[in-house]
């Protein structure tokens, strides 16, 4: 079967009031055009609750950004856990941003109880993997990319990914307007999907691995139309309602 495309919106730290109820009115009144694909968003903590409200009715999906690795809630001052998520409407959260794991210290050890915890709490966990500049140069993409993958992996065991989607996301190409080619993107794409096949070719062939990077509209078909690309997980982009509308439209021109 072939697996349904996805867009998802790392709103990352951006966004007011004001501005995220214009940006999803326009995002709901037009993603009714998009019935053949899935499209997630991810707003700051602060505003999913309001971002949920607005979103009422529609197709559009919710997700968080990060959430606590403890399993249950208590005393982590400025978390937030998984049920709390799930509890204002989330369906998804994103786990491993590299920005979470450069500038916020996260582990693969981390990562992997992070991706656990999402689960329990009965969220999909969005796990991003992807190397640096310096890793791809110094020809380590696969290296790390299978090590970022396994820590997960053991941790949380190949079933987990019945209920999982992966992200490539090469951090050269975050934020930087330097996206990854189509054949760069496949080959990545290729190697998750060889390395989950090792484990289950049958549960492999199901998950959904988004490529994100400096998607745009002017890219989004020429990534997604790689075989093993499902989708996109869209920063800078997925702020302007006509550019990220216009991605999404790109996923569902591919599933006609
Ligand atoms: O980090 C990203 C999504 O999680 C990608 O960000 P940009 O689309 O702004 O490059």
């Amino acid at each position: 079967m072939a697996r349904r495309k996805l867009v998802a919106g790392n709103w990352k730290m951006n966004g007011a009031r004001d501005a995220n109820a214009a940006l999803v009115h326009d995002i709901t009144f037009d993603s009714k055009r998009f019935p053949g694909i899935d499209i997630v968003i991810c707003p700051p903590a602060v505003y999913i609750e309001s971002v949920a409200a607005a979103l009422s009715g529609s197709s559009v999906q919710l997700g968080g950004q990060t959430l606590c690795e403890q399993e249950k809630p208590g005393a982590f001052t400025g978390e937030i856990h998984g049920g709390m998520l799930k509890d204002v409407g989330c369906s998804h959260v994103i786990v491993g941003h590299s920005e979470r794991r450069a500038l916020y210290g996260e582990s693969d050890a981390l990562v992997a109880q992070k991706f656990i915890t999402a689960q329990t709490c009965g969220l999909q966990p969005i796990l991003c993997l992807g190397e640096t500049l310096a890793e791809r140069e110094s020809n380590q993409t696969e290296t790390v990319l299978a090590r970022q993958l396994a820590a997960v992996l053991d941790a949380a065991g190949i079933q987990a990914f019945k209920s999982a989607i992966v992200a490539y996301e090469p951090v050269w190409a975050i934020g930087t307007g330097r996206t990854a080619s189509g054949e760069q993107a496949q080959a990545a794409h290729a190697f998750i999907r060889g390395q989950l096949a090792r484990a289950n070719a049958k549960i492999a062939n199901s998950t959904r691995i988004l490529y994100g990077g400096s998607v745009k509209a002017d890219n989004a078909e020429s990534l997604f139309a790689n075989a093993d690309v499902d989708g996109g997980l869209i920063g800078g982009a997925s702020l302007k309602a006509a550019e990220f509308l216009a991605i999404c439209a790109a996923a569902q021109t591919l599933c006609q």
